[in-house]
C-alpha cells in the first residue's frame, strides 16, 4: 500500500512516533456560516478551541474533488520526477523533511507562495504534460478559500465590533499578502507495517505538532483521519474527518484581546487580540491503510506588516503582552526554529530575549 517510491517504516529510523491517543472527539465546534448565530460562535470557537469546522461555506464541493485530483495525479508520477519540483526552500517540492531545521515526517508536499506569478514561474513548470489544469485548479481553489477565510475574518470583526471589518481580510486580500497555500500526501502505511508500530504502541507522525505562525488557516482533506488537536488540559483528539467542510485554525498571528482573558487560559497565543484567541498545536499521524491528501490556506499579510493588538480591543492603558514585530520579523524568527517550539514566546515582553 505504500506509495512505490516511498521506503518502508522499517527504513524509516527517522520518523518519530508517539504515544497512542483517544479516539474521535465530537465537540470540535461546526458553523454553519449561514446561520445569524454564526459570528458569536465563531468568536466563542476561537477563545476556547482555536479550532472550528466551517459547514455551508459556499466553496463548491467541484473545486475541491478537481484540485484533490491533480494533487493525487501528481503524487503518483515517479519520484525522480517529483524531486524536479523541489527542495521546498522556500517553495515546491518537499520529501519527509519539513522546513529548514531537521524535522522529518511521512509526509510529502507542494508548498506555493499564493502569489500568482510565483506559482507559473517556478513550482507548476514541473507538470510539463499539463502545467495549465494544475494552475487553474490551484487558483480556483485558493482564491475561493482565501474568500471564505476573509467572509470568516468580517464576521470575527463584527463580533468584536472593531472597525473597519476588513481590518483582518485586508490583509488576506492585498496583492503584497505573504500567504501560503501546502498540498500534503500522506501515503497509506501497509497492514503489516502497521501492525508493526501498533505493537509497538506507538503511532507514527505524519506532520508534527505545531502552532501555524500566520493569522489564519483552513484545511481541507480527504475523507481520512490524522488530524489531530491538542486541548487545554493537553490532551491530543482526533478530528473526524469530512470531506465536504473546512476546519478553521487560528495562527500565532491572529491578535489577542485582553490579558485578564488571557490569565484565565495561559496559553501562548495570538498577537493582533493581546491574548483572546487561541492559536491551538495540532499534528498529524500518519498511521493509516487509506492515503491522506490536505490542502491548507495559510493567510498572512504583507511582509511589511506590524503585528500589534487591534487598538479597539484593548482598555484605556491596557499595555500589549508582546513585543512590537512585522510579519517579516515574526516569520525570519519561526524559520530559525523547529516545527514544535514555541515560537512566539520570543516575542512575549516577559519572555524570551
Ligand atoms: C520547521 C518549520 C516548518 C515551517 C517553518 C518552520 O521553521 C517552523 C514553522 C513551520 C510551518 C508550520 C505551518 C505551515 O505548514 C508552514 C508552511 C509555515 O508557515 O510554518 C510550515 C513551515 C514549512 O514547512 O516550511
Ligand atoms: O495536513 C494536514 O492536515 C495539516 C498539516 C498542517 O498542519 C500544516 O501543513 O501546517
Ligand atoms: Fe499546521
Amino acid at each position: 500500500m505504500v506509495v512505490l517510491s516511498q521506503p518502508a517504516l522499517d527504513d524509516f529510523s527517522v520518523i518519530k512516533t508517539c504515544k497512542p491517543t483517544s479516539g474521535p472527539f465530537n465537540e470540535i465546534p461546526v458553523i454553519d456560516l449561514k446561520n445569524p448565530k454564526a459570528k458569536a460562535r465563531i468568536v466563542e470557537a476561537c477563545e476556547e478551541f482555536g479550532f472550528f469546522k466551517v459547514v455551508n461555506h459556499g466553496v463548491s464541493m467541484e473545486l475541491m474533488e478537481k484540485l484533490e485530483s491533480e494533487a493525487v495525479k501528481f503524487f503518483k508520477l515517479p519520484q525522480s520526477q517529483k524531486d524536479r519540483a523541489g527542495p521546498p526552500n522556500p517553495f515546491g517540492y518537499g520529501n519527509k523533511r519539513i522546513g529548514p531545521n531537521g524535522d522529518v515526517g511521512w509526509v510529502e508536499y507542494l508548498l506555493f507562495s499564493t502569489n500568482l506569478e510565483f506559482i507559473s514561474q517556478k513550482s507548476l513548470s514541473i507538470f510539463q504534460k499539463n502545467p495549465e489544469v494544475f494552475r487553474c485548479a490551484v487558483n480556483e481553489y485558493v482564491s475561493a478559500v482565501r474568500e471564505m477565510v476573509c467572509e470568516v475574518s468580517e464576521m470575527i470583526a463584527d463580533e468584536l465590533k472593531i472597525e473597519p471589518r476588513n481590518v483582518l481580510s485586508r490583509l488576506l486580500r492585498d496583492e503584497k499578502s505573504d500567504s501560503f497555500f501546502r498540498l500534503n500526501h500522506y501515503p497509506a502505511i501497509s497492514f503489516s507495517e502497521l501492525q508493526a508500530v501498533r505493537v509497538s504502541g506507538r503511532n507514527v507522525v505524519g506532520f508534527g505538532e505545531h502552532t501555524d505562525p500566520q493569522i489564519i488557516s483552513a484545511v481541507r482533506s480527504n475523507n481520512t483521519t490524522g488530524l489531530q488537536i491538542s486541548l487545554r488540559d493537553g490532551a491530543w483528539v482526533s478530528v473526524p474527518p469530512d470531506h465536504h467542510s473546512f476546519f478553521i485554525n487560528v495562527g500565532d498571528s491572529l491578535q489577542v484581546t485582553s490579558n485578564p482573558i488571557l490569565l484565565k487560559f495561559p496559553v501562548s497565543s495570538l498577537v493582533m487580540t493581546n491574548g483572546r484567541f487561541r492559536s491551538l498545536r495540532h499534528r498529524v499521524l500518519a498511521d493509516s491503510l487509506k492515503s491522506r491528501v490536505s490542502m491548507i490556506y495559510f493567510g498572512g499579510p504583507p511582509l511589511g506588516e506590524k503585528i500589534t493588538p487591534l487598538p479597539s480591543l484593548m482598555d484605556e492603558g491596557e499595555e500589549s503582552l508582546y513585543k512590537e514585530f512585522t510579519w517579516c520579523e515574526y516569520k525570519k524568527s519561526a524559520y530559525k526554529t523547529r516545527l514544535g517550539d514555541n515560537r512566539l514566546r520570543l516575542f512575549e515582553k516577559n519572555g524570551g530575549n
